[in-house]
């Protein structure tokens, strides 16, 4: 449906992005994840035609984007990273406002206004002014904003950002469903790895300009696929025997934190066997071993040396 093609915006000497190509197919969610500053901002305005390319095309079915953006613009919902609300209004009043200006009006612009709050969970707020709204209700209200017209391709900037936990999981859901219900096509940013690993069919990793690994989130995954993650829990960790764990040729990285120690090593390395021969030799009781796949965020780690987190 949407593609780039060697898209790339420089600030003076800053390459905000630097040529980058994805593609998004109808129906699909996809991830665009980074850390703080890789660029994923820049990128998508200029995938929405708020900002020119330094270089690239965007293509929509095909035709640019740049030299035309009207096709895009309406189909396309935005949600932005920047709340665009009127704290002095209601809920109900902030959607009749954006509605009208979306061309809506009279029964049709009240059934989409009720249809909206009940989607992102806000019937029983529509009255209260928005500034008396938690920041997750304002920011899932900021979402209701760009689905007015029924787009049918959203593009999300890190919507779930410095939130309750009950609101994320809300808008996590509505996106799931819109996507389910309406086969809306999202283009979703975020730093939230584990977020993107359960939302997203696809995911482009960004660092620094640039996309440097992409896949479905089980083919990231496999990146890693050699290796396992073993955390080992017992009564007591004495220094000694945690020195012993780390000095194993197999470990390749340890960490140890109250009565737990969990390390990362290869599968082909067996090395239950010696963990239980350690802590014999040691006096250690061992109370759990838990065996568990690498995450995504293991992954971000692996290819970029830099934890996603802020
Ligand atoms: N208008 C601008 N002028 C100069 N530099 C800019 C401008 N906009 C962004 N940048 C720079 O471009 C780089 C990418 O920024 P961008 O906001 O796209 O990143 P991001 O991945 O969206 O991060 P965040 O999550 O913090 O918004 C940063 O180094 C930023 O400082």
């Amino acid at each position: 449906m949407l593609e780039t093609q060697d898209l790339t915006k420089h600030f003076k000497e800053v390459k905000a992005v630097d040529s980058i190509n994805l593609f998004i197919e109808r129906g699909e969610i996809v991830g665009l994840l980074g850390p703080n500053g890789a660029g994923k901002t820049t990128a998508i305005a200029m995938i929405a035609a708020l900002i020119p390319p330094t270089r690239g095309e965007v293509l929509l079915y095909g035709k640019s984007v740049i030299a035309s953006p009207a096709p895009l613009r309406q189909i396309l919902g935005m949600v932005p990273q920047q709340l665009a609300l009127y704290p002095d209004l209601t809920a109900r009043e902030n959607l009749q406002f954006f509605g009208r200006l979306y061309g809506l009006k009279g029964k049709s612009l009240a059934v989409r206004v009720d249809e909206v709050l009940e989607l992102v969970g806000l019937e029983a707020k529509a009255h209260r002014p928005v500034s008396t709204l938690s920041g997750g209700m304002q920011r899932r209200l900021n979402i209701g904003l760009a689905l007015l017209h029924e787009p049918r391709f959203v593009i999300m900037d890190e919507p779930t950002v410095g939130i309750d936990p009950q609101s994320r999981h809300h808008i996590l859901e509505t996106v799931r469903r819109l996507n389910r219900e309406k086969g809306m096509t999202v283009l979703y940013t975020s730093h939230y790895m584990e977020e993107a690993e359960v939302l997203c069919h696809r995911i482009y990793i960004m660092d620094q300009g640039r996309i440097i690994a992409s896949g479905t989130p089980e083919e990231l995954k496999s990146i890693l696929s050699s290796d396992h993650t073993i955390e080992l829990k017992a009564e007591s960790l004495p220094p000694s025997f945690v020195e012993a764990l780390r000095r194993l040729p197999a470990v390749r990285s340890l960490s140890s934190e109250g009565q737990a120690v969990t390390l990362i090593a290869p599968k082909t390395a067996h090395l239950l066997d010696d963990l239980f021969r350690l802590a014999r030799e040691h006096g250690v009781t061992v109370t759990s071993v838990n065996i568990q796949s690498p995450s995504l965020e293991d992954v971000f780690l692996h290819l970029t040396g830099k934890a996603l987190r802020d």
